[in-house]
């Protein structure tokens, strides 16, 4: 089956991250813009991951993992170099309301991280569901040198107006034309 892609909202969401790696550290660069609420936990801690939780104040144990740990939190990150665990830990949450990613078998993952551009209030995500993460990175770049950067301006504009012209047929028609107008200008 494949993966429903939703957006979340993560403020007050607890995360959890096992592990202070490389990956880990790469984990925790795209978390940090969407919670602070992040506790770490590591054997050994490296240094890119040590200057994160520094600079934006996250939790950090410095330890092995102890089964028990991931009580309390609502997604944990699952990012050793230890497999057993990774099956360890998405066993020990199937009995709690926790949601797992596992960095390296989504057989041991509820989700997994896409490849994203973001500009403004424009996301877009992509995806291979794990067959290709090389694939999701590239038509991540195609993507970005696209998107123009004026499209948070434009976005910041059609918000504004959405709380000003009251809903209705006469509103809708006038959006579309915006946007048609817009993407003309440009989009090729
Ligand atoms: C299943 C998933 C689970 C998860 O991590 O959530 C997963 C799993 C694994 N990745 C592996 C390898 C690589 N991952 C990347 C990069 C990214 N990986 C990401 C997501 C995901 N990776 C999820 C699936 C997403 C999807 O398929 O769409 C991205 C999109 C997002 C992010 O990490 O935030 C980010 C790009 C961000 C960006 O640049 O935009 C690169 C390229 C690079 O680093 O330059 C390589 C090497 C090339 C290659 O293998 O393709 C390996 C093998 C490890 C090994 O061989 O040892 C596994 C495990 C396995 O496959 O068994
Ligand atoms: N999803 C993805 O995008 C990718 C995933 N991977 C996979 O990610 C995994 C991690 O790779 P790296 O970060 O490069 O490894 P790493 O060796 O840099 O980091 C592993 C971390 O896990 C910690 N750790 C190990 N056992 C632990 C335990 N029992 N309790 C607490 N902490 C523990 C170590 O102290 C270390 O900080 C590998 O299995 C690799 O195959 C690799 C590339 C991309």
């Amino acid at each position: 089956m494949s993966y429903f892609p939703l957006f979340m909202d993560m403020s007050g969401l607890k995360v959890l991250v096992v592990g202070g790696g490389v990956i880990a550290t790469e984990k925790l660069e795209k978390l940090v813009d969407f919670t602070k609420e992040i506790t770490v936990i590591t054997k050994e801690i490296s240094e890119g991951a040590d200057q994160l939780i520094k600079k934006y104040s996250l939790t950090l144990h410095q330890r092995m993992y102890q089964t028990g740990d991931i009580n309390g939190f609502d997604i944990v990150i699952v990012a050793t170099d230890t497999v057993e665990l990774h099956k360890a830990i998405y066993e020990e949450s199937r009995s709690e309301r926790i949601l797992v990613n596992s960095v390296d078998n989504t057989d041991y993952c509820d989700f997994i991280f896409p490849s994203y551009v973001q500009k403004g209030d424009l996301t877009i995500a992509f995806s291979t569901g794990g067959a290709s993460p090389a694939f999701a990175k590239q038509i991540r770049r195609h993507f970005e040198k696209i998107i123009p950067d004026s499209v948070g301006d434009f976005l910041q504009k059609m918000k504004g107006l959405r709380s000003t012209i009251p809903k209705g047929k006469e509103r809708m028609k006038y959006f579309d034309t915006l946007v048609e107008e817009y993407f003309r200008k440009n989009f090729k």
